[in-house]
């Protein structure tokens, strides 16, 4: 964030209003210097006998993106809650609620957190059409911490409230009119003139002068109020049960309810600080942060290289993937291309697409308009014809090398030669794929997860041939159909699937030394999974696992487990959730339930490997469990970091929450690593190697960062970056 033209500016006019205008671009965060700012120019304000009301407004078509949250990652290195400065009792409540002129909020772009907050304790507020309006706290492991807790139910009412912060979505202007929250929706142009006379209305009593804590209009009753809160509380326990702020959320709203709106500050600002220095916060600023770095990639978003724009895409193959990549294209308004190789292929590719954009629309995600818009920008193909109009090319085929082949072998002859050629394969090597073309500067990864159009991550793969060019325009696509882009280097399953194969494969383990695969489910999904390595194993399906376990024991062979398994169950006729028979029995309707006729075919399998030391299952705590099977995982990223295969450890913790849903509020997995700590994980993984063999066995550089003390993110040292494959 630019800090050098930081500031809070402030103009009297002959009218008597005073101007007071937040300037911190891009999103004018609430830094230190500009809260410091604010209260001294609401003292000049205060002091000056031609102030009669103050307009609060932000510089650059934004009112205020909230708090900087930047002070939250100073205040989680040093322990220092001093450095938080007292906003919400001295200046929100203090200098401006309580001051005795009046003050209108006039509020373009976005107010969010903070600076929502600081618009709830003006007197009124002013927005232009579709501004964004929210409390996003939670999603940095926090609560709103300038009153937002207190003031927004009393301007919005208790259900929507919490709706609003615990959900951390924004509502519009328009809503927020129709709730109470704006006062009045005004073009751009005229937004000042109506803020200021409002204002000077307020001085002069033509309109009331609310304060928003001192408001109970809209509370309910104390056993309404309580019926609301307790639901919520229900509701947090399931969908965020290892997320301490949203109970805590809750505690102000109920605080301020039954004791008043200033018992509801205090306690609000209590919870806060207690909050901004758990685990949970932690984890979730350096993912916000995390989440903007990737965008940033030496040497290709900072040569001043400026995107292509992407209008027309083809997109080879309509199977389950390529459906969905097309899906993600046409909801972004980018046209389409699907190429079959026949018409009953195109036909269901074609209807695999509709079929996802009906059931966005069943679910409320898509409007029907929309849907009828997008599939209207979609054509089917047989043959190359169109190809020559597209600005890229997405191959979707199944993993065939001779088939990736000559399929770009043919688009180098048919298509322009400065479309880009991107395959959306997720093993095979992209060199070996262009082979046998001369256009390996355009040849890309483009590595969607299944399913495309509702999976947020885009690993985009670079060889070392991939321009710079070519990289920056599949990223602006990328960014436009709403995906979040790493890019990677080109490895064998590239960042993701090459850290986490050793996840299921140490779930094996396990179950073949005689551990409960239930028991491992239920231990890894408190740990914050959606779901255990056996469930998903089932949702995938045992053809992928078999597939992509021969992958990696070629790849890998020094450290695959090769677990008889997934064959015994296929020979029993179980083949997960598609056939409705796995670990765990799919009725429809119902939740997946163990099936315990599974524990024989496990045993066989115990027999086979004969793993279990003196034949008998080995008794390990929780923690050792989830240790087992997350430590390899985190010793694969190690490898991942040490060939450079991620621009930063960071875009490792990104592409980690977004492809393989490891728990944001664990910050991401080499960050999660760090608050183990290295030494912890080495010699565990030495003791099991010692033990268990060969898939345990510690990288080279978890053993020396271990020894050297040196946390695992710390960026790469100058003789490692020199092997980096970006
Ligand atoms: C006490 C209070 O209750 C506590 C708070 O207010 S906590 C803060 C609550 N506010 C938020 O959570 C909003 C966070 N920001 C956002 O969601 C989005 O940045 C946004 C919707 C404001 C803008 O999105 P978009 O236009 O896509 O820009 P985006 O790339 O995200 O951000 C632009 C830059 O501003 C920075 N930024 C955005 N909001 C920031 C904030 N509140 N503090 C510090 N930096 C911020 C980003 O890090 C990024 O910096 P970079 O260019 O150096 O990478």
């Amino acid at each position: 964030m630019a800090k050098n033209n930081l500031r809070v500016s402030m103009e009297v006019g002959n009218d008597g209003v005073a101007v007071i205008k937040i300037l911190n671009p891009p999103v004018n965060a609430l830094a230190p210097p500009i809260l410091a700012g604010l209260k001294e120019k609401y003292a000049e304000a205060m002091r000056r006998n031609d102030v009669k009301a103050i307009v609060l407004t932000g510089e650059g078509g934004r009112f205020s993106g909230g708090f900087d949250i930047s002070v939250f990652g100073l205040v989680h290195q040093t322990g220092d809650l001093s450095k938080l400065p007292d906003v919400s009792v001295e200046l929100v409540c203090n200098t401006i609620e309580d001051a005795k002129k009046p003050s209108v909020a006039a509020i373009e772009g976005l107010a969010l957190g903070g600076g929502l907050e600081l618009t709830m304790g003006c007197h009124a507020r002013i927005a232009t059409p579709k501004v964004q309006l929210g409390l996003p706290e939670l999603t940095l492991g926090v609560i709103p911490g300038f009153g937002g807790t207190q003031r927004l139910p009393r301007l919005v009412g208790t259900p929507k409230a919490i709706e609003m912060m615990l959900t951390s979505k924004f509502i519009m202007s328009e809503e927020g009119n129709k709730l109470g929250l704006i006062d009045a929706i005004v073009s751009k142009e005229g937004l000042l003139t109506v803020a200021r006379r409002w204002a000077l209305d307020i001085a002069e009593r033509r309109k009331p002068w609310i304060s928003s804590l001192q408001r109970t209009d809209k509370l309910g009753s104390l056993s309404e109020s309580r019926k609301v809160i307790q639901a919520a509380r229900e509701q947090a326990k399931r969908t965020a049960p290892n997320m301490p702020q949203h109970q805590a959320c809750l505690d102000a709203v109920e605080e301020g309810i039954v004791f008043g709106g200033y018992s509801g500050v205090l306690k609000e600002v209590k919870l806060f600080n207690e909050l901004v220095l758990s685990d949970t916060s932690r984890g979730l600023v350096h993912f916000f942060f995390a989440q903007r770095a990737i965008s940033k990639v030496p040497n290709v978003t900072d040569i001043g290289l400026r995107p292509r724009p992407i209008k027309k895409v083809a997109v080879i193959g309509g199977g389950l993937m390529g459906s969905g990549i097309a899906t993600a294209l046409i909801l972004s308004n980018v046209s389409v291309v699907l190429k079959e190789i026949n018409p009953e292929y195109l036909q269901k590719g074609i209807k695999t697409v509709e079929g996802n954009l009906r059931s966005l629309v069943a679910r409320g995600k898509l409007t029907e308009d929309k849907a009828k818009k997008a599939l209207s920008i979609l054509t089917g193909v047989l043959d190359y014809s169109e190809f020559k109009h597209v600005d890229m090319v997405i191959e979707a085929v199944i993993e065939s090398i001779p088939l990736k082949q000559s399929i770009f072998n043919e688009l180098e002859k048919v298509c322009s030669p400065n479309c880009i050629l991107a395959s959306n394969t997720s093993t095979i090597d992209l060199n070996v794929i262009g082979e046998k073309t001369s256009s390996q500067d355009r040849i890309i990864g483009a590595h969607f997860f299944s399913p495309a159009h509702v999976m947020p991550l885009l690993e985009i793969v670079r060889t070392d041939e991939t321009s710079a060019q070519v990289i920056l325009d599949l990223m602006t696509v990328g960014k436009a159909i709403k995906k979040v882009c790493v890019v990677v280097g080109n490895c064998t399953g590239f960042a993701v699937n090459r850290t986490f194969f050793p996840y299921t494969q140490g779930a094996h383990i396990l179950a073949n030394l005689g551990v409960d695969v239930f028991k491992i489910d239920r231990l890894i999904s408190s740990f914050g999974m959606p779901m255990g390595p056996f469930q998903l194993q089932d949702l995938a399906g045992y053809g992928v696992a078999m597939a992509v376990g021969k992958e990696f024991s070629t790849a890998f062979p020094d450290r695959t487990f090769k677990s008889p398994l997934v064959e015994l169950l296929l020979k029993d006729g179980r083949n997960g959730k598609n056939n409705g028979k796995g670990y765990y029995k799919y009725e429809k309707g119902s939740k997946p339930k163990p099936d315990l006729t599974v524990l024989p075919i496990i045993k066989e399998s115990i027999k086979l490997t004969n793993l279990m030391p003196g034949g008998k299952p080995l008794s390990l705590s929780d923690q050792e469990i989830v240790e087992m099977i997350m430590f390899p995982v985190v010793n694969e990223a190690c490898r991942v970091l040490d060939e450079g295969v991620v621009v930063r450890a960071s875009d490792l913790d990104v592409a980690s929450i977004h492809g393989m849903s490891f728990p944001s509020y664990r910050g991401g997995l080499v960050f999660w690593a760090d608050t183990v700590g290295a030494k912890h994980i080495y010699s565990s993984l030495k003791k099991w190697s010692e033990m268990y063999g060969n898939f345990f066995r510690p990288s080279k550089f978890l053993e020396d960062r271990a020894m050297k003390g040196i946390p695992l993110s710390a960026p790469a040292s100058t003789s490692q970056a020199a092997k980096s494959r970006l």
